[in-house]
């Protein structure tokens, strides 16, 4: 079997680091180059704290895609430039793998649109971690029982997009299954702005921003008499990396963009 070439965007960032490890340790995975905004043309061993790697730093990404011929891209930057590294990855027949959030609708469309027009693999994930995803899907499944739902996600400080990807993932999903409802009373007026969260159909989003976090949330259920949490904790980032490589893996296997980790997974 030949070996997928891979291209990470971002790695000296928290995940990027990650997961340039994560490709140097997996035998039918090459890591061919990455894109950095700063160090261009150094090697990627002439970066403090990453590995000592002979691997390419490029800041333009056509150069990039031109010199190393990636079948993948990995992207874990800024919604800003992760959206147009990914459009940019289709118009050149590499297939991208996206972890980077704040993604908007819009952005989705439209990438799914080039994707299928281009019959290319591309796959966009809010959350790369199995835990994480079956909290997502769990919400789903209680969803059908209890329709007051509200989302706590909790991460670092250091995050630029609220609510989080994951958070709005699971409105998504958990609004797939159930009618949008006006939560909390009908009269209830806000008397400092936000404080009954972010609303997604009707679901409410709150974000928790503190250091000494990495990235958690839980889906609180509220009935008659009863509550149901739903929480997921990721220690740390070494939690998403198994996601990550099933999705290089997958979307050589694919013609389409798929959004969410949910999609690819028995
Ligand atoms: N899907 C998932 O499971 C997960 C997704 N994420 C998402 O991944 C993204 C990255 O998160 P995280 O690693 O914590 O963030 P970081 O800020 O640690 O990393 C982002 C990196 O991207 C770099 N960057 C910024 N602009 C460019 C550019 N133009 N070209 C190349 N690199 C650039 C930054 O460089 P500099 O610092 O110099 O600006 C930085 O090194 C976020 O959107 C986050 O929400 C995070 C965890 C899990
Ligand atoms: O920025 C992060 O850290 C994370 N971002 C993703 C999100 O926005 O959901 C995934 C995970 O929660 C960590």
């Amino acid at each position: 079997m030949s070996k997928i070439k891979v291209v990470v965007a971002g790695p000296r960032g928290r995940m990027g680091i990650e997961a340039v490890k994560m490709i140097v340790k997996v035998d039918h995975f090459e890591l061919v180059g990455v894109i950095d905004h700063k160090h261009d043309g150094k090697k990627l061993s002439e970066i403090e704290g990453l590995p000592q790697l002979d691997v390419m730093v490029y800041s333009d990404i056509t150069k990039c895609f031109s010199e190393t011929q990636p079948d993948v891209l990995v992207d874990l930057t800024t919604p800003e430039i992760g959206r147009v590294h990914t459009k940019i990855a289709l118009e050149h027949g590499v297939r991208p793998v996206v972890g980077t959030t704040g993604f908007s609708q819009e952005d989705l469309q439209s990438l799914t649109v080039m994707a299928e027009e281009k019959k290319l693999g591309a796959i966009i994930a809010p959350n790369f971690a199995i835990g994480a995803i079956l909290m997502m899907k769990f919400s789903q499944m209680a969803a059908r029982y209890f329709k007051d739902i509200e989302i706590i996600e909790l991460h670092h400080d250091q995050k630029l997009d609220a609510p989080s990807g994951t958070g709005i993932k699971t409105a998504e999903l958990i609004s797939a299954v159930r009618e949008p409802k006006v939560q909390g009373h009908p009269d209830e007026k806000e008397t400092i702005p936000g404080a009954r969260g972010a609303s997604y159909d009707g679901i409410h989003i709150h974000s928790v921003r503190l250091p000494g976090l990495i990235a958690h949330q839980e889906v609180l259920f509220g009935g008659d008499g009863q509550m149901l949490t739903i929480r997921h904790d990721s220690f740390n980032r070494a939690s998403f990396m198994s996601g990550v490589k099933h999705s290089i893996e997958t979307v050589m296997k694919i013609d389409i963009l798929v959004y969410g980790l949910e999609n690819i997974i028995e």
